[in-house]
């Protein structure tokens, strides 16, 4: 999360007054993140994360999203639960943006990643996956391959600013997935996002998963390869095979993988890797002037992509076929 909307006390205490959350004591910004605006709240009834919803995420997707949190909390995965004002609207408005109050989830996120984490992401995005089977709302997923152009096409002129030959580079990578783009894999809700920021341990046991705003429909193997994207490499950009193959691992203990999802893995790293890339350029070159934000580096995935294009098969991501099924 972000600050891209400053909001002032007597508007935060207004909005407040809707809930049965008591007085404001405090709240603060949160300054991680990139997305949306998020303050942590601390009311007479506890702690509490307030999230102001900004660029990507449209005002009539945000009961996807506050229904989803509230389908899979239902279905055993600890996640934010939105909280009803006292009319029974979980959504508001503050300072002219979609508002809602989420609970707070005990936890942190880890900031150094070991095989164990990743084997525990894989199993909870399995988890998630079933848990979502049956949750009724539909978002289609506006980052997919359709929507990679248009995000292209709205920065083309500027990306060999941010690094040397990326324009040529991303040009080709975009013919050729949407050329190839997996079909007829099974699919369900993602969460889409599930980066090390957005996954909560206690100690070493995962505790609960946040950031469910871009959730949508999808192939649930892409989001198997946007973890892989997110989880398995190190910060020099080089593939760790121990944490690839404990993440798909643990994913299929509890969702073993058909024949076709895995032959489509490297595809869909390659498509993750660059929907990454170009969400992260766009954001690269348009920091909104005065925001509390700190843009996320477009190089990284720009590398993780040219691993990706060199995969031919799972055993490329350090596991055999085998394995998983
Ligand atoms: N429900 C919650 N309970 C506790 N902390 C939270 C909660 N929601 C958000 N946070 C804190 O705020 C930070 C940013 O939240 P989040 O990842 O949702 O923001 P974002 O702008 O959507 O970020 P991203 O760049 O991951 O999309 C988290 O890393 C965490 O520290
Ligand atoms: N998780 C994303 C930011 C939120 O879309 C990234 O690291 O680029």
């Amino acid at each position: 999360m972000a600050v891209y909307t400053d909001v002032a006390a007597e508007d935060l205490a207004a909005f407040i007054a809707r809930y049965d959350i008591g007085r404001l004591l405090s709240y603060k910004g949160i300054a991680e993140g990139v997305e949306n605006s998020n303050y942590l709240l601390h009311a007479e009834a506890g702690y509490f994360i307030l999230t102001l919803y900004e660029k990507r995420v449209a005002a009539v997707d945000l009961p996807f999203f506050l229904g989803l949190m509230e389908h899979l909390a239902s279905r055993g995965i600890n996640c934010p639960q939105p909280v009803k004002a006292r009319d029974g609207d979980a959504l508001g408005t503050l300072c002219g943006r979609p508002a809602a109050l989420v609970t707070f989830l005990e936890g942190m996120w880890m900031r150094k990643v070991d095989a164990k984490h990743c084997a525990a992401v894989g199993e909870a995005l399995a988890k998630l996956h079933l848990a979502g089977s049956d949750f009724k709302l539909r978002r289609a997923n506006a980052l997919s391959v359709s929507g990679w152009r248009p995000l292209f096409e709205s920065c083309a002129s500027r990306v060999d600013d941010v690094q040397h030959s990326m324009h040529e580079i991303i040009a080709n990578e975009l013919d050729a997935l949407e050329a190839s783009w997996p079909r007829g894999l099974p699919e369900g809700v993602i969460h889409a996002d599930l980066f090390p920021d957005n996954v909560f341990f206690l100690g070493e046991k995962l505790s609960g998963l946040i950031d469910f705003y871009f959730a949508c429909n999808d192939m649930l193997a892409y989001d198997i390869a946007i973890c892989l994207n997110a989880w398995c490499f190190e910060n020099d950009f080089s593939y760790n095979f121990t944490k690839g193959r404990a993440l798909l691992q643990g994913y299929a203990r509890v969702r073993p993988l058909n024949d076709a999802e895995l032959d489509a893995l490297p595809l869909l790293a390659r498509g993750a890797a660059l929907r990454f890339l170009l969400t992260r350029v766009v954001d690269w070159l348009n920091v909104p002037p005065g925001a509390l934000v700190k843009p996320k580096s477009p190089q990284e995935y720009f590398r993780k992509l040219r691993f990706h294009q060199k995969a031919q098969s799972v055993h490329d991501y350090g596991v055999e076929a085998r394995e998983l099924a």
